[in-house]
């Protein structure tokens, strides 16, 4: 298992109930929500009681994180009533990941009771009404790898997941998209909340102008390199999503313009507003089961 850049899945059903029986007999909590924790934003699990917590490299079969800003940390924990687990790291394509090891964790959440995932991410804003630090609920996404078979679903299907062919186009629960907007004007977030159309690339590059400008026909708002396998897989193993994405930089569209975009900077403005994604998160979480279903 997890050989680096397999075409297609490369984990049996059997490596899943392998991991899920080791962390069921690891601890007690039985999650119903998880969190997938974008660049910088592991603090999320802050507001979590009772913490546990296990390294990616001693769960079995788990990859581990190579990139800045991501723990590789797995910990499980309460909100109010609602036991929950917090990826503090996700994986990439662009790390020599499969598809398949990128989503890996998703399908265990699924295995372990989990019901409602909520990802974080950082992106750069392709809608030029946007700005640093406004905090976009994702409405809709782009699966530009898949258009070309970098599809975590590629390969033969699993039923004991879902259907062959899975719906997407109502991906990003409404509930929850309306829950998360009335939380964040509930915070004083109104003045910077959007809501878009996240695009995911492969990267590790960022854009050169053409392919921003491309972007910005295709009707993208904003663009990262991550969510997009994660949300696939798990509405096709039918859990609710909710997707929240960090404007860290304004993507270039404009030959003249001279600002250049960089890691450290989109750490930089994910630890400026993890503070408030975390308490949006930490309501999201206390409210999303009885709010909606
Ligand atoms: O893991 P996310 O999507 O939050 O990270 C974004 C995309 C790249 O991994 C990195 C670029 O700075 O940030
Ligand atoms: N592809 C891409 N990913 C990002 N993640 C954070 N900012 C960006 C960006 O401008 N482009």
């Amino acid at each position: 298992m997890h050989t680096k850049g397999s075409p297609s899945c490369c984990c049996s059903f059997e490596d899943y109930n392998l991991t899920t029986e080791w962390l069921l007999n690891h601890t007690s909590q039985r999650p119903k929500v998880a969190v997938i924790c974008g660049s910088g934003l592991g603090l999320l699990a802050d507001g979590a009681a009772n913490k546990q917590t296990f390294r990616y490299q001693d769960i079995p079969n788990f990859p581990v994180s190579t990139v800045a800003g991501h723990e590789g940390c797995l910990v499980f924990g309460t909100i109010e009533d609602t036991s929950c687990v917090f990826m503090q790291g996700h994986f990439h394509l662009y790390e020599g990941y499969s598809l398949c090891q990128v989503t890996f964790p998703v399908r265990i959440f699924k295995l372990m009771g989990v019901e409602t995932v909520l990802v974080t991410n950082a992106s750069g804003a392709i809608c030029p009404d946007y700005k640093v630090g406004d905090i976009m609920i994702i409405k809709d996404h782009i699966n530009l790898p898949g258009f070309a078979g970098q599809h975590p679903l590629f390969g033969p299907n699993d039923e004991r997941f879902g259907t062959r062919f899975p719906c997407m186009s109502d991906a990003y629960s409404k509930d929850l998209r309306r829950l998360a907007g009335q939380i964040c004007s509930e915070l004083g977030c109104s003045g910077f909340l959007r809501e878009g159309v996240y695009c995911m690339v492969s990267g590790p590059n960022f854009e050169t102008i053409a392919e921003a400008r491309m972007l910005q026909v295709l009707g993208c708002d904003s663009v990262g390199m991550s969510t997009v396998p994660e949300v696939t897989v798990a509405k096709h193993c039918g859990l609710r999503v909710l997707g929240l994405s960090l404007i860290t930089n304004m993507v270039s569209l404009d030959y003249s313009r001279e600002e250049k975009v960089n890691h450290d900077e989109v750490l930089q403005i994910m630890k400026m507003r993890a503070e408030v994604l975390q308490r949006v998160v930490t309501e999201l979480i206390s409210r999303c089961s009885i709010n909606t279903h």
